[in-house]
């Protein structure tokens, strides 16, 4: 058997049309081919694998004869229309048993019936035991009604092709109807169970019968039917073609059970509502596990809540620490600016040193008095730049001293030294020394300050308290002063000291003759002859007014006076000329003694009252007179 013929037997066995009921289609096609080929036969044959069976006859009994006998096999065989108009005499057929013996066939007119794939599966037939030869129209008409049952065959065979379709889509349907994971439910309008999958009697723990006599309202947790039955409403007016809900259902056990349900509607052709269909899933545990999630979220978000308050507090307190910080921060630079800015412009010079005498600042006005950059001047020994040599000892001293003992006698003192500059030139200075202990290191700070000026202003304010602005003798203060240590000297030498106490005799007559500014020229020159009589270690005193005081110091003996004040009051006796007035003076002397091998004990002021007392005993004695008191 050939390929081809396995295929059109399988394809004609498959249309079930083989020992099928007769049908009134086809019997009434062979009716209409014998009328209109006037034929006594007309059958529509059908070519199984081992005889041709008769699917409608007219004008026969037989409903099949054997194959290879049959004429319809070769039009079958052909694939075209077989016209044999006379069998007798076609050797085809001429001896076949059919043509032979009854029904004797002579006439044959045959054409096929083919499938929708082009199979020949048998033939539209008529048969005559006359000879015959149609004419056109007869052979277009059997053609015509060949097609007829041609499109018959065909369309039936569509319609088994589509209900196989449909049931394999059922089949398939079935099967995913109840092997799915999920439930699945057809409900009808009224919201009855039509059809539940086994998976949706597990979901709800009723079984298939129990569930098809309840509806999905009988099982829906009250609290969720209303929006369940809302959106079904929604779905039923064409408002949306489904919905997806979350809701409970009531088990058989009473037990809420979480689903996602799914629903979409099936319509008639008419459109009209048909039924529901539901898929329903478990997502009870997923709900467990979201309502634990929800619980734990809530649980964290109060912990994130609590956190982020104690946070916000830790960062206000902290941003508040920072901002303090950076105030202070911005304070201490501002400090640190502001000091050396102030340092910068001191007018005195700021040094500072560390515990081994290294220099650690050195100020402008440092640079200005001791003539050491501020670069040069960091990191060397203090001693090295303006400590002179000979104090340098006392320096590692106090230094030592006060870093072991705690102790310094300079420290905190305004103290007055000498240092030197760059240049090696010496200046008096005056400085304030302090110690800072900063993380335990000590700090020596201080302020110098150049007094060269102020010395040279002391010293002079201390020669003027000291010397007689109009003569420019030593005053009486200078004699105060000077007259102890005199005693001191005489006393240590065994020598004497005589002091002679000389007044001017009338010269309140010569103020008031020749005025107050003769009278100032006049006390000068006296002053510059007992000066000019004086020897270098002897003192010549404007003591008051007219009245001088010579200390004479070192005498051997008290002889040596008589001299003196003979010379003096020769000196004097010398006019003075004063512009165009010429002056004669005499003087009244008073003289007292201190000293010798065994000295009195007297203190300096009362040889003084005695020197004047004894004057005054000139005076007395009527002036131009010495008076020694021995
Ligand atoms: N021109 C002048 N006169 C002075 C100065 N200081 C004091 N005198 C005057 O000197 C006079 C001193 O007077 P006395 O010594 O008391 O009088 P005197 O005329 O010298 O009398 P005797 O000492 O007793 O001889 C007073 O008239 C003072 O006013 C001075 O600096 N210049």
């Amino acid at each position: 058997m050939t390929s081809y013929e396995k295929l059109r037997l399988e394809k004609l066995r498959s249309l079930g049309l083989l020992d099928s009921d007769p049908d009134e289609f086809f019997d009434c096609i062979t009716r209409v081919a014998s009328t209109i080929l006037g034929t006594p036969i007309s059958v529509i044959s059908l070519v199984d694998e081992n005889r041709q069976w008769f699917k409608s006859k007219h004008g026969i009994d037989a409903s099949e004869t054997a194959r290879d006998i049959s004429f319809c096999t070769h039009a079958v065989s052909s694939g075209q229309q077989l016209i044999v108009e006379d069998a007798s005499n076609d050797e085809r057929f001429a001896s076949n048993p059919l043509v032979v013996n009854a029904p004797n066939i002579r006439f044959y007119a045959g054409i096929p019936i083919k499938s929708v794939e082009g199979y020949s599966l048998g033939t539209l037939c008529v048969i005559d035991s006359k000879p015959k030869r149609p004419n056109s129209s007869e052979l277009k008409a059997l053609n015509d009604l060949a097609q007829l049952a041609t499109k018959e065959i065909q369309f039936r065979e569509r319609m088994l092709s589509a209900q196989d379709s449909i049931d394999q889509a059922q089949s398939k349907f079935k099967s995913v109807f109840e092997n799915a994971g999920v439930g699945i439910a057809l409900v009808n309008p009224s919201g009855g169970w039509l059809q539940v999958n086994s998976e949706l009697c597990k979901i709800v723990a009723y079984s298939q019968a129990e569930l098809i006599n309840l509806t999905f309202q009988d099982i829906t947790h009250p609290e969720d039917l209303n929006t369940d039955l809302n959106l079904l409403d929604q779905l039923v007016t064409d408002k949306i073609d489904r919905y997806q809900l979350e809701k409970r259902y009531i088990r058989k056990d009473q037990a809420a059970i979480w689903v996602e349900i799914t629903v979409t509607k099936h319509t008639t052709e008419r459109g009209e509502l048909d039924y529901f269909i539901a898929i329903v899933k478990d997502i009870q545990s997923a709900k467990e596990t979201e309502f634990a999630l929800t619980a734990l979220r809530k649980t964290l978000e109060e912990k994130v809540a609590l956190r982020t308050d104690e946070l916000r507090l830790v960062n206000q307190s902290l941003s508040k620490a920072y901002q303090e910080k950076i105030e202070s921060e911005q304070e201490l630079q501002n400090k640190e600016l502001e000091l050396r800015t102030i340092l910068d412009n001191a007018n005195e010079a700021y040094i500072c040193m560390d515990d081994q005498g290294l220099v650690t600042a050195w100020n402008k006005q440092a640079e200005y008095t001791f003539g050491w950059p501020e670069q040069e001047a960091i990191g060397r020994k203090l001693e090295n730049l303006i400590i002179p040599p000979e104090s340098q000892a006392a320096h590692h001293h106090g230094m030592h001293r006060y870093l072991t003992e705690n102790k310094s006698k300079i420290l905190g003192n305004r103290i007055e030294l000498e240092a030197v500059r760059k240049d090696g030139v010496r200046i008096p200075i005056e400085l304030q020394v302090n110690a800072l202990e900063i993380n335990d290191q000590v700090l020596f700070t201080s302020f110098l300050r150049d007094i060269t000026e102020r010395k040279q202003l002391e010293n002079l304010l201390k020669n003027e308290a000291r010397n007689d602005p109009l003569t420019g003798l030593a005053n009486r203060r200078k004699l105060e002063e000077i007259l102890p240590i005199a005693f001191q000297r005489a006393k240590s030498n065994k020598v004497y000291l005589a002091l002679v106490f000389i007044d001017l005799d009338g010269f309140k007559l010569i103020n008031d003759t020749h005025g107050h500014q003769v009278g100032d020229q006049l006390l000068k020159e006296v002053a510059n002859r007992i000066n000019h009589c004086s020897r270098m270690s002897d003192t010549a005193v404007r003591y008051a007014g007219d009245e001088f005081v010579i200390v004479l110091e070192n005498l051997k003996n008290k002889q040596d006076t008589k001299r003196i004040s003979a010379n003096i009051q020769k000196i004097m006796a010398e006019p003075v000329q004063v512009g165009d007035t010429q002056l004669q003076i005499t003087l009244s002397i008073g003289i007292a003694y201190y000293g010798g091998a065994e000295p009195q004990a007297i203190e300096p002021l009362e040889l003084i009252r005695l020197a004047d007392k004894a004057m005054y005993t000139a005076k007395k004695n009527g002036k131009n007179g010495v008076v020694i008191i021995d």
